[in-house]
């Protein structure tokens, strides 16, 4: 089993064993239910990917390519329009978050590209690669009061690089607030490592260290069943590595879905099914 895979059953257990259970918590089901969940707050964890570590579960098929394209439809559209992520990129799951005009509200790209973020953030790194102030913070309350719309979960990144010999090391911290562990975390986590790929390319840097906390990381109580499952299967020991396929320097908005390619990723199956809190 990867690293990912066993973070991934202490995660589980721990949450079983000793997570609390919501009171009154805002999602429903869709029967209408509420949608409480177990939970443990606090948790970290850190990947080593120069030296192979890669966050991604194999003890079930994870949507790799569809949270790369989630995450391109954010920082290079700097869209919130699902017409652009179903159509544009064929990604389907945020539907149910859709608000009156098709759009998920002021929220994510929307904020992205009014603040420009990427803009700010490529300046920076390019004047000084070793200032300390890289930044990206999705939780805007200006944008998150203009308009309906779920509040953005995996809400700030931040960057800094490393010399280690010749080479350049471009690490990144991923903080979010709310993880439904089971459906998001590696499509989260994973996605993030590809933007920090985008960025180390951009600049022709390597990907050192990626460091993940998460403040409220659940189990829904509708999604028991699926965690023994998980519990009970064991991944592969082949460690899946994620490359982008690209020469040093390309542009940030030149990269594609299709210049990432998953190496060694051979899922436990069948895949799991969850009816999602919304
Ligand atoms: N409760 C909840 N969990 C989430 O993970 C989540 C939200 N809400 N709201 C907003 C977005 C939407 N996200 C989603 C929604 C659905 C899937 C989903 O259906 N995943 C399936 C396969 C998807 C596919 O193959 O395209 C899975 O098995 O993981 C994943 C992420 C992540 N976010
Ligand atoms: O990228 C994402 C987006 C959403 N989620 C999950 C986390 C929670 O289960 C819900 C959001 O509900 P809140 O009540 O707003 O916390 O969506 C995720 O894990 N990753």
């Amino acid at each position: 089993m990867t690293r990912a895979d066993e973070l991934f059953k202490q995660n589980i257990q721990n949450i079983l064993d000793n997570g609390v259970m919501s009171e009154n918590a805002r999602p429903r089901y869709k029967n209408g239910e509420t949608a409480n969940s177990k939970y443990v707050t606090g948790s970290f964890a850190e990947y080593d990917l120069a030296n192979g570590d890669f966050p991604i579960t194999t003890l079930r098929p994870i949507a790799i390519k569809s949270a790369i394209k989630e995450l391109l439809w954010i920082y290079q559209d700097q869209s919130n329009d699902l017409d652009v992520l179903e159509n544009k990129y064929g990604v389907k799951y945020w539907r149910d978050w859709a608000i009156d005009d098709g759009t998920i509200g002021q929220r994510y790209g929307a904020t992205v590209r009014k603040h420009n973020i990427i803009g700010n953030l490529l300046e920076g790194l390019a004047k000084n690669p070793w200032n300390r102030r890289n930044i990206i913070n999705l939780w805007q309350y200006d944008d998150l009061a203009e308009t309906a719309g779920l509040m953005p979960c995996a809400f700030q990144s931040m960057y800094d690089v490393r010399r280690v010999g010749d080479e350049i090391y471009l690490d990144a911290t991923l903080i979010q607030r709310s993880n439904d562990m089971l459906v998001a975390h590696h499509i989260n986590a994973m996605q993030y490592v590809a933007l920090q790929m985008m960025l180390a390319k951009h600049f022709g840097w390597k990907v050192g260290k990626f460091f993940y906390f998460i403040n409220n990381l659940h189990i829904y109580d509708n999604q028991f069943e699926q965690a023994n499952e998980l519990l009970s299967r064991e991944g592969t020991d082949e460690k899946p590595i994620l490359k982008l396929d690209v020469p040093d320097g390309t542009n940030f908005f030149d990269i594609k879905p299709e210049d990432f390619v998953m190496e060694n990723y051979h899922p436990v199956k069948p895949q799991l099914k969850f009816d999602l809190a919304i």
